[in-house]
């Protein structure tokens, strides 16, 4: 049979008095309550011990017995004084007794035979007698000293002497129950010490000391219980949004996708539209609606020579065979700063540094778009923007990369995808990914970038590229069916949410 040093050393203890109350067998062992309790339920359960509960009726002092007990019962006081006067009046014994001791202090007196009551001159004067000269000490006053020493009493104890209600009348104790418990040896447990228990210290901690010096050969080790129960413990982890974002950056990573980044959050128009071949008269330009800095207002162009093939493609379409848009491409225009309203302005920039080909390259980026704030809009958000480039390329290629993503990454069941427009892809598609409560969920435009827009920032080869709105694919993923929640700071939801991937 396997026991802890804990129920050894109890079991020992035990064993020296066979029988004892619970309280007892702690200052014997000398070890905290909760361990010794820990200890005797253990040997209960294997049979070694056992543990009684007995409850007992008793008898416990009140606040007023206590008083009683310090300056004496009301009768005692009262005498007191009728000694030294043996006449007395109500009012005189005013300076002894309180009001509500007053009241019933001549029943009390005359009951006891102590004092004799008249009248004279219409007031009550009261007289001590033979009896109340000789006083002596009655079961009340037993009773009471009784209590003062041990606090409670057991109830037979006390109805030996008086019975309980009378003092419950008068205040001065009350009746409560406690519950005691024994602990007691079985025989197997005394048959057990008596076959000797080597008692081996327990070591909870494996230090580097035991190991240098062998001692670890010597001790026992405490087993830990698995299966007990323990507090929930939250340790400090990422945000769930967070997280989801971080394991995207690394799963493109392990793609061969090559990151795009940025530090401002703020674009020039030329960047986040004209460079991607989109018409400044182009009203509200259209595919969606920005934000405009107001202070500072303009920012800069980009090198002369690629201002200058990127207005050629607007006004006529530069060397592409296109007629260009066909209108005064304005440069101040093109230097209003905004807000970034989609990852593909990063596309672009990456697009005019130039590009390994083939190669892959993404970005995950925060944009801003005004909308009506609901469970599936935000007005700042999070795009994972991307494209490939290389020589053979195709439309395919395009849905079987975004087919992958919103499968893969964001775990959608279904995807599907429509025709849709965007002034710098030729053909366009959006996709929608099928969420169990909200429906078809449009998750990003996807798309050929345009020559107009390639060639003007000097790529010659095909290039596919999409722009995903992640926290929509976030909501699939961690479960929720309001966007709002991924920037939530209610910390159930912090604490719980689950882990992806
Ligand atoms: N930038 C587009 C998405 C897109 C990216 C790349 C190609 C086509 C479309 C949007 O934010 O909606």
């Amino acid at each position: 049979m396997e026991l802890s040093y804990q129920e050894k050393f109890t079991l020992i203890k035990l064993s020296e008095v066979g029988k004892t109350k619970f309280e007892e067998l702690v200052k014997r062992a000398g070890l905290d309550q909760v361990a010794v309790m820990r200890a005797v339920l253990g040997l209960q359960s294997k049979g070694l011990a056992k543990l009684h509960e007995k409850s007992e009726r008793v008898v416990r002092l009140t606040e007023t017995g206590r008083k009683y007990a310090e300056i004496g019962l009301p009768e005692w006081r009262a005498l007191a004084v009728l000694k030294e006067r043996k006449k007395v009046t109500l009012d005189d014994l005013g300076d002894v007794l309180s009001e509500d001791e007053l009241k019933p202090i001549v029943g009390l007196l005359r009951k006891e035979g102590w004092a004799s009551v008249r009248k004279e001159d219409g007031k009550l004067v009261l007289e001590i007698t033979e009896k109340g000269l000789n006083a002596e000490e009655r079961p009340v006053d037993v009773a009471l000293k009784l209590l003062t020493e041990k606090g409670t009493v057991p109830l037979g104890e006390i109805e030996g002497l008086i019975p309980v209600k009378e003092l419950k009348r008068r205040k001065i104790a009350e009746e409560d129950s406690v519950t005691e418990r024994f602990v007691e040896i079985t025989p197997e447990g005394a048959e057990l010490v008596k076959g000797g228990i080597e008692l081996k210290e327990e070591v909870s901690n494996l230090t580097p000391e035991l190991i240098k010096s062998g001692k670890w050969r010597e001790v026992e080790f405490k087993r830990f219980n698995i299966s007990a129960p323990v507090r929930r413990i939250y340790p400090g982890k990422k945000q769930p949004y967070r997280a989801f974002l971080d394991k995207i950056r690394r799963r493109l990573i392990e793609m061969g996708f090559i990151e795009m980044t940025v530090k401002s959050l703020i674009e020039t128009q030329f960047w986040n539209f004209d460079a991607l071949f989109q018409p400044q008269n182009h009203p509200a330009r259209d595919w969606t609606d920005t934000y405009q800095l107001k202070y500072p207002k303009s920012g800069h162009l980009p090198v002369e020579e690629l201002v200058a093939s990127v207005k050629a493609a607007h006004e006529h379409g530069g060397d592409t065979g296109s007629r260009g848009w066909g209108y005064v491409w304005s440069p101040e225009r093109a230097m209003l700063l905004m807000p970034r309203a989609h990852g593909t302005a990063l596309s672009g920039r990456q697009l005019a540094r130039g590009v390994e080909i083939p190669g892959k390259y993404f970005t995950i980026q925060r944009v801003f778009r005004p909308d009506v704030l609901d469970r599936t809009h935000l007005i700042e958000f999070n795009q994972v923007d991307g494209f490939v480039v290389g020589e053979d390329l195709n439309f395919r290629n395009l849905l079987g990369i975004l087919k992958r993503f919103a499968v893969e990454i964001a775990g959608a069941k279904k995807v599907k995808f429509l025709p849709d427009y965007y002034p710098f892809t030729e053909p366009s598609v959006q996709m929608s990914a099928y969420h169990p409560e909200l429906g078809w969920v449009e998750f990003g435009g996807a798309g050929i970038f345009r020559e107009e827009m390639t060639k003007a920032l000097r790529v010659d080869v095909p290039v596919i590229a999409w722009g995903i709105g992640i926290d929509r694919l976030a909501m699939f993923k961690l479960g929720i069916d309001d966007i709002r929640y991924l920037f939530s700071y209610d910390l159930r939801w912090l604490r719980e949410a689950r882990l992806v991937w």
